[in-house]
């Protein structure tokens, strides 16, 4: 017999989440595994934006949802041998009974491929959904060209640092938004051309501090947070521009979305703005992950993760990243 833990939801989020919203239960799983089963013990556990709207729709009682590392510890599926270590959809969880059968197919889990001297948390981030989230949803939507000027938001978290790296290589300008100056800093480490605190200038400064930042307008958006950040970069978009919409953190923790009308934009400057959720591209999942891994031993893709220690931890790792206290990938160790 094991006892594991989990976090439950167990109140509607109403505004940014609190303690309230979450309670830590026990779970006892039986050692008989019928035929295609397999124990898992998580080692690394994500904590993402997206979490945040996707709970809405999970009634009360559902256990948090989300991505981990964890390493089998037994099994009867002959692709999942004891000892190996996995990527899963588990939810916050220390230990997990799985049936790939009983799993949709673009939420099987997978036995990681080798990532070097890398850590295995990468999974998590650049060798994972978000490195996947900048890598399909940048090239494919934006299909960017070399000397266009890119703009990406939330670009110092797991997604938009990945996004103006790749930017980079592709020969753009890029400019970064971001929420704090040592952000910032890090962003031009990494060679983005030019960023802006979107903090230090306020809402009534991004216009002015963008057509600064890029002087000849805008090609390629890289949305990651909506709201008035998006309708600035909009407005300086050039024509043709491409814009791939991934998220719009900046309302997560509002009930509704304040909507601006960007039409008018859309139909003079002949934009092009597509949507996504990255699952889109799950039968292309390695390509992502071995393209990045590529660009990080060639020396041209660099991480960085935000790591908490502590399975106990989970909401609060969970609500400094929704408040920007991640620079990189947010990940729990456990
Ligand atoms: N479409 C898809 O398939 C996927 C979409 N996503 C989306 O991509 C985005 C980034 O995700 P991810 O890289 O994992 O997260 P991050 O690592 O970027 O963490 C979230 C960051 O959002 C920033 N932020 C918080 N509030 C605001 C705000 N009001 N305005 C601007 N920025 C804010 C904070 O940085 P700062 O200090 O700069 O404010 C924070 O660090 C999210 O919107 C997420 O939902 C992610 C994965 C897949
Ligand atoms: C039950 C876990 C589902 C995991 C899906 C991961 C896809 C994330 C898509 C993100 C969208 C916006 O942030």
């Amino acid at each position: 017999m094991v006892v594991g833990r989990k976090w439950v939801y167990v109140k509607p989020f109403d505004g940014l989440p609190k303690d309230e919203n979450f309670r830590l239960e026990e779970e006892v799983f039986s050692d008989e595994l019928k035929e295609n089963e397999f124990l898992t013990e998580a080692e690394f556990l994500s904590v993402d934006p997206y979490m945040r709207p996707y709970m809405s729709s999970y009634p009360v009682g559902t256990s948090m949802i989300g991505g981990q590392v964890a390493k089998v510890t037994a099994s009867r599926h002959p692709n999942f041998p004891v000892g190996a270590y996995v990527f899963g959809n588990f939810g916050w969880r220390t230990h997990c009974l799985v049936d790939p059968r009983k799993l949709p197919a673009e939420s099987q889990p997978y036995v990681l491929p080798s990532f070097g001297r890398h850590p295995r948390s990468l999974a998590l981030g650049v060798l994972g959904m978000p490195g996947n989230t900048a890598y399909f949803g940048f090239l494919e939507l934006c299909q960017p060209k070399e000397g266009e000027t890119v703009v990406v938001s939330g670009a110092a978290g797991a997604v938009g640092s990945i996004v103006g790296q790749i930017a980079k290589l592709k020969g753009c300008t890029v400019v970064g938004v971001a929420g704090t100056d040592e952000k910032c800093a890090w962003l031009r480490e990494l060679g983005f051309d030019a960023t802006i605190n979107y903090r230090a200038v306020g809402e009534s400064g991004f216009a002015e501090a963008l057509k600064k930042a890029a002087p000849k307008g805008v090609d390629c958006y890289f949305d990651n947070v909506g709201g008035y950040i998006s309708v600035a970069v909009l407005l300086q978009m050039n024509l043709y521009g491409r814009i791939s919409v991934c998220g719009t953190i900046s309302n997560y923790n509002e009930a509704r979305a304040q909507v601006a009308d960007p039409q008018r934009e859309f139909v003079f400057k002949q934009l092009r703005q597509e949507g996504f959720i990255v699952t889109r591209w799950h039968k292309r999942w390695m390509e992502g992950i071995e393209a990045n891994l590529r660009w990080i031993e060639e020396g041209k893709l660099t991480y960085q993760e935000t790591v908490t220690k502590g399975f106990e931890r989970m909401p609060e790792a969970f609500v400094s990243m929704l408040t920007g206290g991640n620079t990189g990938k947010a990940v729990v160790k456990v």
